[in-house]
């Protein structure tokens, strides 16, 4: 995974369109029912069709049952499950191992000791960095454009390969990806004109911004 951009959330033929034209190297359905942004079995299905050998597709679940993820990998067919939810490092590594496809496990940073939570789970594939959700009722637990104090990243072991997101967006992922150096950066919210509602420009805008500063942090 190396400068890598993730486009999360979209859920229509135009905004995954808009996505793949502007670049996304990994685009993400969610399996979230709460969420604004969740594709049902067979949407997913006909979107994971649309993207099939242009980018990578990855499925967003919370905590899923294997009859969940079952489902979920027939008809989407993901190249990487995201899983978002409160995953064991045992429960991501029997995932894979029944799965058959890599797994990406986010974890919330909100303070220094939330990056002993990397450790145990260095049997993920990948590793995402996300904030915490807000403590507000009806919050979801990610997607909800909050970013965690990037500084908190100083203390990490820069060996560690990571992918960035909360709250990230087309006017400051230039300033996060100089700031923490992160092998790949996903948004969702950031790149919306409201709730689930993915918007082309700032699709556009976050690719090009991301890739502009991937190519500076290289120099
Ligand atoms: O996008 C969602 O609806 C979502 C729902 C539940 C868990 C995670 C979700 N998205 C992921 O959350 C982070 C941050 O999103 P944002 O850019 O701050 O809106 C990102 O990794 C999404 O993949």
């Amino acid at each position: 995974m190396d400068n890598l951009v993730k486009i999360c959330g979209l859920s229509t033929p135009e905004t995954l369109d808009a996505a793949l034209s502007a670049g996304a190297d990994m685009v993400g359905f969610v399996r979230i029912p709460k969420s604004p942004r969740h594709v049902s079995l067979s949407l997913g299905h006909k979107l994971s069709l649309q993207a099939r050998g242009r980018t990578q597709r990855v499925v967003l679940l919370l905590d899923p049952s294997d009859e969940e993820l079952a489902q979920a990998v027939e008809a989407i067919n993901p190249d990487l499950i995201q899983l978002h939810g409160s995953e064991t490092p045992e429960r991501v590594a029997e995932i894979r191992s029944i799965f058959k496809r890599p797994v990406m496990k986010a974890l919330g940073i909100a303070e220094p000791s939330d990056l002993q939570a990397l450790s145990p789970y260095a049997g993920a594939d990948h590793i995402l960095l996300d904030a915490k959700p807000p403590r507000t009722a009806g919050a979801l637990p990610g997607g909800n454009g909050v970013s965690f104090d990037w500084q908190l990243l100083n203390g990490l072991d820069r060996k560690v390969s990571f992918m960035l997101s909360g709250g990230l967006n087309p006017d400051n992922v230039a300033e996060a990806i100089r700031l923490t150096k992160p092998q790949a950066v996903d948004v969702s919210s950031g790149v919306e004109s409201g709730p689930g509602l993915k918007d082309p420009a700032r699709i556009e805008a976050f690719i090009r911004a991301a890739r502009t500063a991937f190519a500076a942090a290289r120099h």
